[in-house]
């Protein structure tokens, strides 16, 4: 068998390869679940990895050219799935690592997709919209063959919205020749978008977090939370946790976190950053604090909602909360995972936490396949007991191991994927 190879990438001596990582998380479940080597070697290797030259013209008349990525990790269960990241830091190792976390996160919540992820290494605020544009439907277009409704189906993910979106959906439809609704998720409501998909996966954290306080006879009411990150996840969770009583303390954006211990009006927040060109600090009556400050804060719940790798092994002895829960995809790197267990701190796992945009995903793409379209109401239903049943299988599946909730995660998605490889006769 032909199993593709990701390139090693130059490390600084502090990097921590997400890739690596994602492998580690597995080798950890294929162990607790007896897998043999080679489903195990199956597994660990992306099945396609696509990289493209994305020639742009500025506004100014220069060609720049960038590399943009897709990883098709597995689809045994169904079209590969997942979002398209515009962030400088992107690489294709850091994309492959996310799309193997999307196969495990959808086999996780019981939906019929594989995982996938793309990404474009490039920083959104320094070009103008018509120079995102013109670069979205070029990495489109170079994607063409690879990408449909029923092969492979972007959505947003950190630096895109449903702006970028739409872009990609009329791109791929002009190319085939019809609307195709079905190609990307988080789209506008206005060209077959799912109501709810905006706040999805803030709803989808703020759900699990809310799960697992009741599991300590515990309300949201009065939980001190900290948040890093007020994009798409953090400012849905954060708006949807105020409105459910809990005590946001504390948010941060890329320039820097504002802190009040009696809690922040996040409604009054969010009006500010908009004001602000979406920046918060300097938000009246709050504390202005690092991204530093900010993880280490006592609280009883910390959600990094923005990149990877921010509790580290440098770091992770000044945390002070109760539970931390993996808003973002890989926020806690190996070692940190293990000192937070060491010292009693539950783990809320990525796959599981974040889960709920990918559901609404799923949802808006079985909306749009039956020309059927749901209030809001109904779809946070349906997201709602997808969520609250995935959250009670892996507490379970953690008593019944006696493991720690992410490697139970893990063992649940995993042990679907390996089990329907089997099944199709694709692992002899
Ligand atoms: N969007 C989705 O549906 C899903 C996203 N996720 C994950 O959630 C995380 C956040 O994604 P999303 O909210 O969509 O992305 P956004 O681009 O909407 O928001 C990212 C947020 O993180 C902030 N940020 C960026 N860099 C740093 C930094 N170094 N320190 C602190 N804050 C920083 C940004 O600040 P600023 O705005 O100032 O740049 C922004 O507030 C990612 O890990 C993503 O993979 C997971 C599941 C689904
Ligand atoms: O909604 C989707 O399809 C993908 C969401 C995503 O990228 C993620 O869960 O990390």
């Amino acid at each position: 068998m032909n199993l593709v190879t990701l390139p090693l990438e130059t490390p600084s001596p502090a990097y921590i390869c997400p890739f690596d990582q994602a492998c580690s998380y597995l080798e950890q479940a294929a162990k607790e679940l007896r897998m043999e080597q080679g489903l195990l070697e199956v597994l660990s290797h992306p099945r396609k990895v696509v990289t493209v030259s994305i020639p742009v013209k500025l506004d100014n008349g220069q060609v720049q050219v960038l590399a943009g990525h897709r990883v098709q990790h597995c689809d045994v269960l169904g079209p590969y799935k997942g979002g398209t990241r515009y962030h400088p830091a992107v690489t294709l190792r850091e994309v492959s690592a996310l799309a193997m976390l999307m196969t495990w996160k959808c086999a996780l919540v019981g939906i019929p997709y594989g995982g996938a992820k793309g990404g474009i290494a490039l920083d959104p605020a320094r070009y103008s919209v018509g120079e995102l544009e013109r670069i979205t439907r070029r990495y489109t277009s170079e994607l063409i063959k690879d990408i449909g409704p029923s092969v492979d189906i972007p959505a947003p993910d950190i630096g895109t919205s449903a702006r970028e979106m739409a872009w990609m959906m009329d791109t791929y439809s002009m190319n085939v020749g019809h609307a195709v609704p079905g190609v990307v998720t988080g789209k506008p409501i206005s060209i077959g978008g799912s109501r709810g998909r905006e706040m999805a996966t803030g709803r989808g954290v703020m759900i699990i977090v809310r799960e697992a306080l009741a599991d300590r006879g515990k309300t949201l009411a009065g939980t001190r939370v900290v948040i890093q990150g007020f994009g798409n996840v953090g400012g849905a969770a954060a708006s949807l946790l105020h409105e459910a009583g809990a005590v946001v303390m504390a948010v941060s954006d890329v320039s820097g976190g504002i802190y009040n211990p009696n809690g922040l009006d996040i409604p009054a927040l969010k009006a500010y950053a908009a004001q602000n060109h979406r920046s918060i600090v300097g938000f009246p009556g709050s504390k202005s604090i690092t991204n530093t400050e900010l993880l280490a804060l006592p609280c009883d719940v910390l959600i990094p909602a923005a990149l990877e790798n921010q509790i580290t092994e440098d770091n992770v002895h000044e945390v002070q909360a109760e539970i931390v829960a993996e808003a973002a995809n890989g926020p806690v790197t190996l070692m940190a995972d293990l000192a937070l267990e060491a010292r009693g701190i539950t783990v809320l796992p990525d796959i599981l936490t974040n889960a709920g945009g990918v559901v609404v995903s799923y949802l808006e793409w079985v909306q749009g396949l039956s020309y059927v379209f749901w209030d809001e109401e109904r779809v946070n239903r349906e997201m709602e007991g997808l969520m609250v049943h995935a959250y009670h299988q892996v507490t379970k599946e953690s008593k019944t191991r006696q493991v720690p909730l992410r490697l139970a995660a893990y063992t649940l998605g995993v042990g679907r994927v390996a089990q329907a490889l089997t099944d199709r006769g694709l692992y002899p």
